[in-house]
């Protein structure tokens, strides 16, 4: 229909979900979860320990069996996942992001060249050589980007990517997410969906928060209706709770 607003293309679109890692009587760990999020989109999932974050990263990526529901996601897109704590094959640094490469059916020449690239863009260029397995959580958080960045991924999974670590480190991390993410890849805006403990990262990276509760999704709004305290109060009083005893 012309002059009709085009709504931005979904990246995921999950309905009804519910998945289950223990048996019953055990809670799920993801109940009723709804979420619509857009291409190009900024989504901090934050809440306490056990809320179920993780478990709907790992459903986003396809990683879990789904008891109940769906999770659409288009099928052309290159999606990267990083966890609390990287795991390092015990070979060099520069063949951790060169396997990779090379497992995605490029050369290996070209794979070390790009590895090598990698390394460089993430600040890791004189410890190429080093055991990735002997690296700093730091530096290995810092292998982590370089080997995700290589294979140029649309959307970006980060599971708590900084948690470990030292403020020095946790910003440079924070710092090459910024500006991973904030690239467009192939003309396609690139998405991202982090889990945090760390609100003052969620306002720096985040458009938009989702905030779990058991499994379930009790808030979602822009971040800053979400760090608005009062109609969080009015809106969500868990999550306003949960908020005002965080430490920022
Ligand atoms: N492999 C598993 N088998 C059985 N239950 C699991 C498993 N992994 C997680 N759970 C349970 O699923 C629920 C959600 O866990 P999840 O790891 O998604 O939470 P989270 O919000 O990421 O927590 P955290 O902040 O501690 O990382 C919790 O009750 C947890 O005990």
């Amino acid at each position: 229909m012309p002059g009709a607003p085009t709504l931005p293309a979904a990246c995921f679109d999950v309905r009804g979900l519910q998945v289950r890692l223990g048996p019953a009587p055990r809670a799920p760990a993801l109940d009723g979860v709804n979420l619509r999020i857009t291409e190009g989109e900024r989504v901090a999932l934050i809440g306490a320990n056990g809320s179920g974050k993780s478990t709907l990263l790992r459903a986003l990526h396809g990683l879990l069996p789904l008891t109940e529901g769906q999770c659409q996601r288009p099928e052309a897109r290159r999606m990267a996942m990083l966890f609390q704590r990287p795991h390092m094959l015990r070979v060099r640094a520069w063949q951790n992001v060169a396997l990779g490469l090379w497992l995605k059916g490029l050369r290996w020449r070209e794979a070390r060249e790009a590895a090598h690239a990698a390394l460089g863009r993430v600040g890791l260029a004189d410890i190429a050589q080093r055991n990735g397995r002997a690296l700093s959580g730091g530096q290995q958080q810092r292998l982590a980007l370089a080997r995700a960045w290589a294979l140029k991924p649309d959307v970006w999974l980060l599971d708590e990517p900084t948690a470990s670590l030292d403020p020095h480190a946790k910003r440079e991390v924070e710092q090459l997410i910024a500006e991973f993410t904030a690239t467009p890849v192939g003309g396609r805006p690139t998405t991202l969906v982090f889990a945090s403990h760390n609100l003052g990262q969620v306002k720096r990276l985040a458009s938009r928060v989702v905030y779990l509760e058991q499994g379930r999704v009790l808030a979602d709004l822009p971040v800053d209706d979400f760090f608005n305290a009062d109609l969080l109060r009015a809106l969500c009083p868990h999550a306003h709770l949960f908020v005002q005893g965080e430490a920022w």
